[in-house]
This record gives C-alpha cells, sequence and structure tokens, in this order.
C-alpha cells in the first residue's frame, strides 16, 4: 500500500528506533508505518534484529531511542499487558493441563470477557479449522493443529494487531506451505493488524502486502511483495530476496529517470529506469541485477553479451543454465520445452540478452 497524503492515520508507527545491547546495536533507527489491516512482514537473516523489533512493539523490550505509537498514541512506555497487542512465537506456550476450547478461552476469561464467550470461541476455532477438536488436550494434537491453536487463542480476544514470530518454522516444508495460505485467509477476514517475523523469503513473498527487508539492523527497503522482488533498491535486497544476477556496469549517460549502460566493458548501450532520486550519474559504476527468468538465451550475433553454458539443470517446469560471461557467472532460467531436449549444450557459446525494462539498476 503506498504511502500517501490521503492515507488514514496509521495504526501502528515506528518512528526513528533503536535498540542497543552492551554496546551493540540490533536495531537501527527504524522507521514504518502500518496501515490497519496491512499484513507486514519483517524479513531478514538470523540476527538482524528482527526479534528485537518485534520484541518492543510488544512491549518485552524498551527502546533505547525512538518512539512507537498506537493510533497515534506513544505506547513506549506502556507495559506489555496494556497495549492491545497479541502475540503468537515459534515456541508456543500453550497449557498442556487444559484442552483445545480452554486454552482459546484462557484469555477472554482472564480479561473478564465472557460475555458471549462460547460463541466466539467456537467461531475461532471453526476459522482456524478446528471444530471438533474443543475437548482434546493440546499434547493430543498435531504441531500443525498446536499452532492453529495458538494462533485461536491470539485471534479470539480481537487485539489491534497481532505480532507473529516465525510461527510456522517448526512445522514441515508442506505444512507450512498449507498454513501459510490459511494464515493470510484468516488475516483477511478477520481484518486485523498482521506483522509477522521471517527469515524465508518464498513465505515473505507470498503472504505480505508489504516486506520490511531488514539487514544489520536496518531496513533497506520498504515496500510491496512486487516491487521488493521487481525492483529491489540495494545490493542486499536483490541477493536476499530470490536468485537474481548482480553485475557491475558503467552508466554512460543519465537522461531524467533513465540511464544508458555499458556493461562489463563490452559496448551495450541500453536505456533503463532508475529509481526517481536515486544519485546516478554519467561515468557512475552502477550494479545492474536481472532475475535469471528474464535473461534470454539466443545464438544470433548482434549487440549482446556473449557467454559460454558451463552447465544446466532440468527442474520440471524450466531449465537454468548457468553461464559464463564477461560480465561474470549468469544464471538463466528458461521454460523447458518437451521434445526440445537441452537447446544449449555445456561448452557452447551463445548471446544473453534482457528486455530493458526487467532491469534494476543499484547505485554502487
Ligand atoms: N537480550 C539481548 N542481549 C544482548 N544482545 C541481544 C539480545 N537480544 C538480541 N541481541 C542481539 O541483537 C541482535 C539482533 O537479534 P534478533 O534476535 O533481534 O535477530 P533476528 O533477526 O530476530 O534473528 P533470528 O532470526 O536468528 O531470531 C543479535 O546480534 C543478537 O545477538
Amino acid at each position: 500500500m503506498p504511502q500517501t497524503a490521503t492515507m488514514p492515520q496509521p495504526i501502528l508507527q515506528i518512528d526513528t528506533v533503536t535498540k542497543v545491547f552492551d554496546g551493540a546495536t540490533a536495531v537501527d533507527r527504524v522507521t514504518l508505518d502500518v496501515a490497519e489491516g496491512e499484513f507486514v512482514t519483517l524479513l531478514g537473516p538470523s540476527g538482524c534484529g528482527k526479534s528485537t523489533l518485534l520484541r518492543m512493539m510488544a512491549g518485552f523490550e524498551t527502546p533505547t531511542s525512538g518512539r512507537i505509537l498506537m493510533r497515534g498514541r506513544d505506547m513506549s512506555k506502556d507495559a506489555a499487558y496494556e497495549r492491545e497487542i497479541g502475540l503468537v512465537f515459534q515456541n508456543l506456550a500453550l497449557f498442556p493441563h487444559m484442552n483445545v476450547y480452554d486454552n482459546v478461552a484462557f484469555g477472554l476469561r482472564a480479561r473478564k470477557r465472557t460475555e458471549g464467550l462460547d460463541r466466539k470461541v467456537r467461531d475461532i476455532l471453526a476459522l482456524v479449522g478446528l471444530d471438533g477438536f474443543e475437548k482434546r488436550r493440546t499434547g493430543q494434537i498435531s504441531g500443525g493443529q498446536r499452532q492453529r491453536v495458538a494462533l485461536a487463542r491470539s485471534l479470539v480476544t480481537s487485539p489491534d494487531v497481532l505480532l507473529l514470530d516465525e510461527p510456522l518454522s517448526a512445522l514441515d516444508l508442506k505444512l507450512r506451505r498449507q498454513l501459510q495460505v490459511e494464515l493470510k485467509r484468516i488475516q483477511k477476514e478477520t481484518g486485523i493488524t498482521f506483522i509477522f517475523v521471517t527469515h524465508d523469503q518464498e513465505e515473505a513473498l507470498s503472504m505480505s502486502d508489504r516486506i520490511a527487508v531488514m539487514n544489520a539492523g536496518r531496513v533497506e527497503q520498504f515496500s510491496t511483495a512486487v516491487e521488493t522482488y521487481h525492483h529491489p533498491r540495494t545490493r542486499f535486497v536483490a541477493q536476499f530476496v530470490g536468485e537474481t544476477n548482480l553485475f557491475e556496469a558503467r552508466a554512460i549517460r543519465r537522461d531524467g529517470d533513465s540511464v544508458s549502460l555499458s556493461v562489463a566493458g563490452v559496448d551495450l548501450p541500453m536505456t533503463v529506469a532508475v529509481t526517481p532520486g536515486a544519485g546516478v550519474r554519467a561515468g557512475d559504476a552502477v550494479w545492474v541485477a536481472v532475475r535469471p527468468e528474464y535473461i534470454t538465451i539466443g545464438r544470433a550475433a548482434g549487440p549482446a553479451l556473449r557467454a559460454r553454458v558451463a552447465s544446466h539443470s532440468f527442474s520440471g517446469a524450466t531449465v537454468t543454465y548457468a553461464l559464463d560471461s564477461a560480465a561474470g557467472h549468469l544464471l538463466a532460467q528458461v521454460p523447458f520445452r518437451p521434445g526440445q531436449g537441452h537447446p544449449f549444450p555445456h561448452g557452447e557459446e551463445v548471446r544473453v540478452g534482457w528486455a530493458e525494462e526487467n532491469v534494476t539498476v543499484i547505485p554502487d
């Protein structure tokens, strides 16, 4: 959801938040606005500060500096229990002596919100696909079902925001993919704002409205899943989110929001768009990112980069070619056409190219 002047007040605002532990900066001046009903993911490698940022939203850690606002009100000093925030963690702590129903009802009873309790608990259990499991103890259900109980337990209190810290990472891949789809459906059906932490870029791309890509405590990019994949603004984002070919080039000419490029000393002028405001000038070294699926391979001569086929691997619908070129090692993923075999055998000299609209230019 792009930020515009007409956008309503964000439900959650992270305003220049920093967290320092014993002189080490875990979260570094992070600013994020989250709209009501949005599914926002914090994505990044281990140790980049995702959990620390989430823990500050929950009230388990206090920011060293900066503010966290909920509906415009600074809640940095509020205790965790005073915040209208639900939590779902990887190591969920369900009550083993209680059955599924009582686990889910617990939050409402603790808050003395017992009016309509039975209907609320049963509706939420139906929403997460657990009707019929009310009487089971949490030791008598599967890992995936326990994760649904944890989700139901948090959703039943209708929090303004639900924080989820790697909730699916203990599950096997198939179950994980299934729950990703369900979680997204549940989020849209309830309209509750989700802040979801993961280090899995596929999970982030498939579920999120917007993704905050974090690296070393900082948010390098905060944009829609499509924008993050197709227009990475930094080398880190280009490489962390999806496979990419990243190579050096030189800007020959700058014309408004476009630059002409020469690649690897080969005069290969192409005009590509740059992020508005990016400080790229003629003569500058830049990085060029092209996804493997946008690299085309052919034999025709012409103004294209020469490369040699180093290997190819078949993966069902596509074939991935590893290519050695003057711009370095490249990967090209092309559709597999049955009956054609591998049209470009090992050692073959080929020409590679790309459509200009599929190229992203990243300042050095
Ligand atoms: N209580 C703490 N005391 C000292 N250092 C901490 C504390 N909590 C986190 N850190 C450090 O802060 C940095 C960020 O940690 P954090 O857990 O937020 O990363 P993360 O991105 O969530 O990683 P992971 O995916 O591995 O959970 C790390 O270097 C970590 O060692």
